[in-house]
């Protein structure tokens, strides 16, 4: 333990105390009269010495479940039958007598429509009860049918009825069993009795209801727990878990899907010791494992037994985390707001939360750097003298504050053999001005908001567009097409259709749909259509690309509505206002931007900030305008991480964070560092899947989500990436010749027209930026195209290369021969988007 270190077993001690002295003050009931009981007042307590809360079996609390939470609404009936005979008779009466005890009754003929008519999705109308025809096991197997419908989640609440011959019922061997065993509730003897159909149907009404009534109530105490800062567990009598809450998976590195286990795999302790000797009610410490540490977690426990009957059927367990735990979560994360609106640190909470300014002072702040740093130089005592340089070597780079800072590698091969590439990359890589400041100024005025005229917004689309907008979530989706029907303005017209109607954003954010449309335009009018590439096709290009990404199941699982929406925002806004020059240039020039961002992600920081000018300068355009305080506060903090996150300079330290936190190669530590990981390509990358459970990750999830969507088009089929390859040389011989006009240094002198090899710079931009990073996260999405279409870009750039082809236009007319080349004759040449020579 280092220096000042408060042991778990002291903050157990303190949580005591702070409980017995609350007691004390308050004279308050709080806790079980059990607990009540057994508390002491003297603390002096340790775990050697004596058990630190003894049993509190003395009264035992009844276990009851409030009357009021076995509440649910009324609802008219409705019936199901699923009979494979159209015209069946029996069908008829259960369908009359549903309608006499005043509900409705609908009829289906097999399993594929039953099963399709109970997802949500498809109907909202869930049945109350689904009567079965078990007589015809040729025509409809019944025992299949009641599995497959127990299998969808939400029904365990639906009654089921198995309808089955008389003669069959009445035979020796008639085994209910199975069906039972199945998930029906009843089995009834086929009849056209309108008054035991009536009965079957009150009976099966009052079950129904009952049934919806627990189960609403089990689940609304399940979300309760999964609400709460503490970590819970339920098992049943044998010790074997049944339910884990978030925050119990979170810190434990569960995955919240886990069947059940034995709890003494994970937990240990006095708490356990009284669990098992039948406590009803108890307060005593846990041991807890977490799959990704290796030291075991001592906590604060309350317990209970629940027995409705005389034996226990379940055994409750609340363990309190640390302070230091929530230090873990990061502050205003997403799920601080899923707690409700209330910050994690003010959720009243009785014990070690009561944490004052002056005991701050007390607390052990160290970094995790400091610790390493503490830990390597202990490591070089009585080591050999080669080891202890290294170690030397080690924590001298450890101690700097650019840890993520790219190094190329093989700088020197690169900047003889390829200067464009170095150029290129040196460029993105680098942040503040490139040389000596010359003193005039650009005369561009970035600040300017364009006002949008917000009439028209009306979401209206021709067949055409409406055809192509229909294919938005594919990744070959042609977005130049795109943007030749909304006569350059796709951002809002896709934007309406992904965030709007895709992932219902309106929904999310509270906010109506014309307030999204005038956000779009709004958004969309201040990007600069006279820049070839960073204009408003770019930013629905990303957008496409964040949708996309967000339909993998990976991401639906990890990520909230809230978390997608404030993607999708980010992935729409990240540059707006670009002026088509990059920061360095900003820089050099002086640009009013460079000086109110103090040449520190000049670019990045614009468009964040204006992203929130625009949409809070008025209420017809604010998506945000109904959100609460701290809600809103989350999405901010999650719109400008993921927008400060496109910035090139970070690229590294964002890819390096990524990897090291999600993979582990088979061949070395997870430590050996980003290039030696995934430039390797015979060494699988394995994920590690334990890392996602905690909350901390997200962050880093999310920033690589919106960069691989920011350069995916070096990974989209040739024929983008040739476009998009285009237009960004385009912009950058742009500024090539502002600089020379200006006589402002040259960020990247090999981005001239007349000299330039565009197929080169491509394989420098796809060998050093992007094949590490798409191939990261093609794996973690499980999206190999990614990396397929990379390397096959690379391909084709190489092959243009070794042809001698240098400039945009030859690139074109190349291209144009190639895919004449590889189209049959007597078919339709796909022509390359909007290219020009
Ligand atoms: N195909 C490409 N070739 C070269 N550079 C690119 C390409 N795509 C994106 N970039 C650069 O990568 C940068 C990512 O952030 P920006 O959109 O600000 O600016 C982008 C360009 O400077």
């Amino acid at each position: 333990m280092l220096a000042g270190e408060e042991t778990s077993i002291e903050l157990v001690k303190r949580w005591l105390q702070n409980r017995a002295d609350e007691d004390l003050e308050t004279g308050s009931s709080g806790g079980s009269p059990g607990a009540r009981a057994g508390r002491r007042s003297s603390l002096a307590l340790t775990p050697e010495d004596e058990p630190l809360v003894d049993v509190a079996n003395r009264s035992p609390p009844p276990s009851y479940i409030p009357s009021a939470l076995l509440y649910a609404p009324p609802e008219p009936l409705e019936l199901l039958c699923v009979f494979p005979e159209r015209a069946s008779r029996v069908c008829a009466a259960a369908s009359a007598a549903a309608s006499r005890v005043g509900g409705e009754a609908r009829t289906v003929r097999g399993l594929r429509e039953t099963l399709e008519l109970l997802r949500r999705d498809v109907d909202p109308r869930l049945p109350h009860v689904v009567v079965i025809d078990a007589r015809q096991p040729q025509s409809l197997d019944a025992i299949a049918l009641a599995r497959a419908i127990r299998g969808i989640k939400n029904t365990q609440h639906i009654i089921l009825i198995a309808v089955v011959k008389k003669s069959a019922y009445l035979k020796d061997d008639f085994a209910v069993l199975p069906f039972l065993e199945a998930g029906y509730n009843r089995v009834m003897v086929e009849t056209l009795g309108a008054t035991a159909w009536c009965a079957e149907m009150l009976q099966a009404r009052s079950a129904a209801t009952a049934a919806r009534a627990q189960i609403g109530a089990v689940a609304a105490l399940a979300a309760a727990a999964d609400r709460s800062r503490d970590l819970v567990a339920v098992t049943d009598d044998q010790q074997r878990i049944l339910l884990t809450n978030k925050s119990w998976c979170r810190v434990l590195g569960w995955r919240v899907e886990e069947g059940p286990r034995p709890f003494t795999e994970t937990a240990g302790g006095e708490a356990l010791r009284l669990a098992s000797s039948g406590a009803r009610d108890w307060e005593a410490p846990v041991t807890l494992r977490r799959r990704a540490a290796p030291d075991p977690i001592l906590l604060p426990c309350r317990g209970a037994a629940v027995a409705l009957t005389r034996s226990t059927s379940h055994v409750v367990f609340v363990c309190e985390p640390t302070n230091a735990m929530d230090g873990e979560r990061g502050r205003g994360s997403l799920h601080s707001i899923r707690r409700g609106s209330l910050d994690v640190r003010s959720v009243a909470s009785d014990g070690l939360r009561r944490t004052s300014l002056a005991k701050l002072q007390g607390l052990p702040l160290e970094a995790p750097i400091t610790k390493v740093i503490t830990l390597l130089s202990a490591a070089t005592e009585g080591a050999p003298p080669s080891t202890v340089a290294c170690i030397e070597r080690a924590v001298d780079m450890l101690r700097t504050s650019e840890l993520y800072s790219p190094q190329m590698k093989d700088e020197p091969k690169l900047r003889v053999e390829d200067p464009i590439a170095t150029d290129l990359i040196g460029a993105l890589l680098s942040q503040g001005p490139t040389n000596i400041i010359s003193s005039r100024r650009s005369s561009n005025d970035s600040t300017v908001v364009r006002q949008t005229n917000r009439t028209n917004i009306k979401h209206k689309t021709s067949g055409q567009l409406r055809e192509l907008l229909d294919t938005a979530l594919t990744w070959d989706f042609e977005i130049f097409r795109l943007e030749d029907m909304t006569r350059g303005r796709p951002l809002t017209h896709l934007g309406l259709t992904l965030m709007g109607q895709r992932f219902d954003l309106c929904g999310t954010l509270e906010c109506d749909e014309r307030t999204l449309a005038n956000w779009l335009t709004t958004i969309e009018t201040n990007y600069r259509p006279k820049n070839s590439y960073h204009n408003s096709t770019h930013a629905a290009d990303v957008l496409q690309a964040v949708a996309f990404f967000l339909e993998k199941e990976r991401l639906k699982c990890l990520l909230e509505p809230l978390e997608a929406a404030a993607a999708l925002v980010a992935a729409a806004a990240h540059d707006v206002d670009h002026p088509g020059t990059s920061s360095a240039f900003l820089c050099n020039s002086l640009d009013p931007l460079a000086i109110l961002y103090n040449d520190v992600s000049v670019l990045e920081s614009h468009h964040a900030a204006l992203t929130f000018k625009l949409t809070l300068s008025d209420d017809r355009v604010n998506i945000f305008k109904n959100l609460d305080r701290e809600m809103f506060k989350t999405i901010r903090h999650n719109v400008i991480d993921m927008i400060l996150a496109t910035e090139m300079t970070k690229h590294y330290e964002h890819l390096a964070k990524f990897v090291n936190v999600f993979y582990a190669t088979s061949g070395g530590s997870k430590e050996d560092g980003l290039q030696a990981d995934v430039s390797k390509t015979d060494e699988p990358l394995s994920l590690d899947t334990t890392a996602l459970s905690l909350p901390e990750n997200l962050v880093l999830v999310k920033r690589m989500m919106i960069k691989c969507a920011d350069v995916s088009n070096a990974s989209r089929p040739q024929k983008f990436a040739f476009e998009w390859a285009k237009r960004i040389a385009d912009e950058y011989f742009l500024q090539t010749d502002e600089e020379k006009a200006k006589d402002l240094p040259v960020v990247m002198p090999m981005f001239d027209r007349a000299t330039c090899s565009i197929p080169r710079s491509q394989i420098g931009f796809i060998d050093y930026i992007i094949m590490d990073m798409m191939e990261a996260w093609a794996a973690f999405i499980d999206m190999p195209e990614l990396v397929s279409h990379a390397r096959s870009n690379h391909q084709r750039w190489r092959e243009l290369d070794e042809a001698g082809v240098t400039t945009i236009a030859e690139v074109m007319r190349a291209q144009r021969q190639y895919a004449l080349q590889s189209t049959p004759s007597n078919t339709t040449t796909t022509t390359q988007p909007t290219a020009e020579e």
